[in-house]
């Protein structure tokens, strides 16, 4: 018989298997589950328990695995991870909102022109969150940034225009 073509595991099914029966972990773009391993774990279960539905890639390199805590990844595997033909990243990157809103900023509170729009809303990433309904509370508060000293140099000058007894 030939070898099956390797289960792949979406990013929905990762987010969905965190319970102790049935805990999907992602360690170097592949799929485990550990649930029968978790009371076993010479580091705990809380370490691993807490990479639930994310790449735990890091965590596991950072903490110097041995060989012998390699080799017991195979007969765990689930399959490999779907997004491992695009982008690393599994979590959408939380800086894009942020740098659209200090472009906004930048550019005299216009909205990004459409081009730069559509490239920041480019992302591999199916699940890239969409800027909140209440993004324009953020525009406000960046107006008041502007006009409040405007109005206190305005009432300084004001002040000095009468104490001089201009008038
Ligand atoms: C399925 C994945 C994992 C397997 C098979 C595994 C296996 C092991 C094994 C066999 C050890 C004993 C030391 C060694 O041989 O390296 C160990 C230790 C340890 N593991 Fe994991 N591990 C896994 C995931 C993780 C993750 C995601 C973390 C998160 C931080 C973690 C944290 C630790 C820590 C802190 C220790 C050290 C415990 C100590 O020295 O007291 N492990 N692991």
């Amino acid at each position: 018989m030939s070898d099956a073509a390797p289960k792949i595991v979406t990013l929905e099914e990762l987010r969905a298997h965190k319970s102790r029966d049935s805990f999907y972990i992602l360690i170097h773009g592949k799929v485990y589950n550990v649930s029968k391993f978790l009371d076993e774990h010479p580091g705990g279960d809380e370490v691993i328990l807490a990479e639930a539905g994310q790449d735990a890639t890091e965590a596991f390199e950072d903490v110097g695995h041995s060989d012998e805590a390699r080799a017991l990844l195979p007969d765990m595997l689930v399959g490999e991870f779907e997004q491992n033909s695009g982008s690393k990243c599994v979590l959408p990157p939380s800086f894009l909102p942020s740098l659209s809103s200090l472009l906004s900023t930048l550019t005299n509170h216009r909205p990004p022109s459409p081009a730069l729009s559509l490239s920041l809303s480019l992302s591999p990433q199916p699940t890239l969150r969409q800027t909140p309904a209440n993004a324009t509370n953020n525009d406000d508060q960046n107006s008041l940034m502007y006009f409040v000293p405007l109005g206190l140099l305005g009432a300084y000058f004001g002040w000095r225009f009468y104490s001089t007894g201009a008038f």
